[in-house]
């Protein structure tokens, strides 16, 4: 039986998303209190929002995920709940903190439905959690550890394999060698890139150089698997922020249709930045770039996210295991496919800086 020794609960950490039209100005409000987003853009995603009814996929799909991990944890023998808590929306953080220590549980391991270093997926998240502590009663009596970025692990990294070759088998044969795969994240300004994690010693640029290895393992194999010479790019959706602020680029809708004029037959996208179906996945893909192909005249797949694939499912229990051990003073394996290497159990001091304001944070060593 294995041994998860010193955890005795788990905590899935997510963004949330509204669940109905009610939900969608207040909780457009609470993502981007003082954050300098203009008035129009937030008017342009409320719509996203209302198109779908006032409902984000991604608290169900939360849902989803929690379910399915407590499974695959009862299937290994372990009997440890899992909780879930947002920064954006209810169940909030600070609430399903309270409900963990009030349960009566210690020492949690933090799973972030994040797998890249950024400021908005790794900081900012610990921040939340470290606000849940204060906001809770919980400081000192409760522990809350992040389980390391697994956007290099096999169970991430596989599921987008079979998708990407799922997607690709889906256009006619003979256009299949002149494919260009796009994988696709969310779009983040420069200065958040420039700060974002650790690469051997420099700290900063890590969520590019994440994505770009995740990218180039996926298109490898994929290469191998079909023997075709599909080119492979990093593309990114979803800019927000004031035009005179750079963001990543280029802009895969824009991406698509210069492919279009060089006479590019189709591409695959591939949303790697994003586990699971969100509105940036159904919208800004689904919707606006599959648009963008339609207008250029070029063929368009959309590869599917892992979800709750098995193989993504058991990552939790796996870094949970991994983690417990850690804690333990062993050294377990460590999973991660490509050059990167496993990232760390302990966020270094200035990882994934706040551009903006220092602010409290657990799981850091500042
Ligand atoms: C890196 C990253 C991830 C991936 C990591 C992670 O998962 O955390 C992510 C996820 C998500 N972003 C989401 C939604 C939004 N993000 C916004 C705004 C922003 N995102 C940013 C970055 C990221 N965002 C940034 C730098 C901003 C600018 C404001 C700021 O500096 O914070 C805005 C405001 C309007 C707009 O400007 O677009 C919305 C509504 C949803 C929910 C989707 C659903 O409902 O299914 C999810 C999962
Ligand atoms: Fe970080």
């Amino acid at each position: 039986m294995p041994d998860p020794t010193p955890y005795d609960a788990v905590l899935l950490v997510c963004f949330g998303g509204p669940e109905k039209p009610e939900d969608v100005v207040p909780f457009l409000e609470n993502v981007t209190r003082g954050r300098g987003i203009p008035r129009e853009r937030l008017e342009e995603v409320g719509e996203h929002y209302f198109r779908f009814g006032g409902r984000s996929p991604i608290n169900d799909l939360n849902r989803e995920l929690r379910r399915a991990v407590e499974e695959d944890l009862r299937g290994r023998g372990l009997d440890l709940p899992v909780f879930w808590g947002n920064r954006n929306w209810d169940p909030y953080l600070t609430d399903t903190v309270r409900e963990i220590r009030e349960a009566g549980h210690r020492r949690v391991a933090c799973f972030l439905t994040s797998a890249y270093s950024s400021y908005s997926g790794c900081r900012q998240y610990r921040e939340n959690l470290a606000d849940a502590l204060a906001g809770s009663d919980s400081e000192g009596v409760l522990q809350l550890d992040r389980l390391r970025h697994y956007f290099n692990h096999p169970g991430f990294v596989e599921p987008m394999v079979d998708a990407t070759l799922t997607a690709l088998s889906e256009l006619p044969e003979r256009q299949r060698n002149d494919t260009v795969v796009l994988f696709v994240t969310h779009s983040i300004p420069d200065s958040m890139n420039d700060a974002s994690g650790r690469h051997g010693e420099r700290l900063g640029g890590a969520y590019v150089d994440q994505h770009r290895s995740v990218a180039q393992l996926v298109a490898d194999r994929v290469r191998r698997e079909t023997g075709s010479r599909v080119r492979h790019e990093l593309v990114f959706c979803s800019r927000s922020g004031p035009p005179q602020v750079p963001w990543l680029e280029p802009d895969v809708g824009d991406r698509i249709g210069e492919l279009a004029k060089e006479g590019v037959p189709a591409v695959v996208v591939v949303p790697i930045g994003f586990i699971a179906d969100h509105m940036e996945v159904i919208y800004d893909l689904d919707t606006e770039a599959a648009e963008a192909a339609k207008e250029a005249g070029i063929g368009f797949v959309r590869a599917a996210t892992a979800g709750i694939d098995p193989r993504f499912v058991a990552v939790v229990g796996d870094l949970l295991l991994e983690r417990a051990a850690v804690e333990r003073g062993e050294a377990p394996e460590r999973p991660a496919l490509g050059s990167l290497g496993p990232s760390w159990d302990v966020c270094p001091a200035g990882c994934c800086a706040n551009p903006r304001a220092q602010r409290p944070a657990c799981c850091g060593s500042d």
